[in-house]
């Protein structure tokens, strides 16, 4: 049976720092970044990550992203890496990480998939780590955890899951969640959360300003940095939903994905106890 996603249903599973907070206790997120020339929507990830209160972000570049990236950001850090083991290395104290925003169709992107999964961290895989599985999805799903999320939209669901949107999209995902065994966001004007227990969210505020580009990638951010706060990775999944699309709802005309981590304040104050 599908739930509605209402704030007031996950809203006491938040996390807000108490007064012994520190940065790192309040969660490190990592984000993969991609070459040089599509460092945008890393950046993006990583900023909304930071907004939703991960204590550090992390950019893990690749030495030749690195400088292109550094002048672009302030408060997320940058670590360079170079190759699927130094990735292991600078992920190992990460609780969360997100990869596959402009991540790269290539066989490096399936590596750093590869090494990820090594580590303890929880995986947000969106965009190109979807995409690059194509025709051998069961390697994906060899890697995965019941904490690890999948963030698809319908192209890169059907690439992953071809034919099972055919049964409608409440069916599709949850089967997806079951075959995959981790959570499944299966994105849209609705998007759903399911997860490989049979459970199932819809998210009802979404809003039509989120169409436009790196948005999917501002939602992977909010995700990891909740998981990365120690929220369970399908509560962290159906508030990211919610917060998301109230944040777009709130700016309306003339959202670009910008907008959206700067809007993450004032969607928390409203949700915020204190
Ligand atoms: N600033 C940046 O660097 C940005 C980079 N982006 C990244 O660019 C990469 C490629 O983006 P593309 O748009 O080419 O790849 P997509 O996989 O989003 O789109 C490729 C094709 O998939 C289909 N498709 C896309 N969205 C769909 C939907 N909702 N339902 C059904 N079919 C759909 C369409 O046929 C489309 O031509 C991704 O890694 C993405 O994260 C984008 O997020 C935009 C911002
Ligand atoms: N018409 C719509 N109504 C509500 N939400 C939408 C609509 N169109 C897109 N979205 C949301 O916008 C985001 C788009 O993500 P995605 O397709 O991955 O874009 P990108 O790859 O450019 O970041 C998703 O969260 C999706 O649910």
């Amino acid at each position: 049976m599908k739930s509605a996603i209402q704030p007031p249903a996950w809203k006491a599973l938040l996390p807000w720092p108490g007064p012994e907070a520190h940065k790192h206790a309040r969660g490190r997120l990592g984000v993969v970044c991609g070459p040089p020339n599509r460092t945008g929507a890393a950046r993006l990830a990583a900023r909304a990550g930071l907004r939703v209160g991960a204590g550090v972000v992390t950019l893990l570049c690749p030495p030749a992203s690195a400088p292109i990236v550094a002048p672009a950001v302030e408060a997320v850090m940058v670590h360079p890496f170079e190759g699927p083991q130094a990735l292991v290395e600078a992920s190992q104290a990460m609780n969360a990480v997100v990869i596959g925003p402009a991540a790269g169709l290539d066989q490096a992107t399936i590596e750093n998939v590869r090494a990820l999964a090594r580590t303890k961290a929880a995986l947000v895989v969106d965009a190109d780590a979807l995409s690059i599985f194509e025709g051998r999805s069961q390697d994906l799903f060899d890697l995965l955890d019941t904490q690890d999320v999948l963030t698809p939209h319908e192209g890169e669901f059907q690439r992953l899951f071809p034919g099972l949107l055919d049964a409608g999209r409440e069916a599709a995902a949850l089967r997806a969640a079951r075959t995959a065994g981790c959570i499944v966001v299966l994105k849209g004007r609705e998007t759903l959360i399911a997860g490989p227990d049979g459970r199932i969210h819809s998210n009802d505020n979404g809003s039509p300003w989120l169409a436009t580009a790196g948005t999917g990638d501002v939602l992977a951010g909010i995700i990891g940095g909740l998981i990365a706060q120690g929220m369970a990775s399908v509560d962290a999944a159906t508030a990211a939903a919610w917060i998301h699309a109230e944040a777009a709802r709130g700016f309306g005309p003339g959202l670009i994905a910008e907008d959206l981590p700067d809007r993450l304040p004032a969607v928390l104050s409203g949700l915020y106890p204190g």
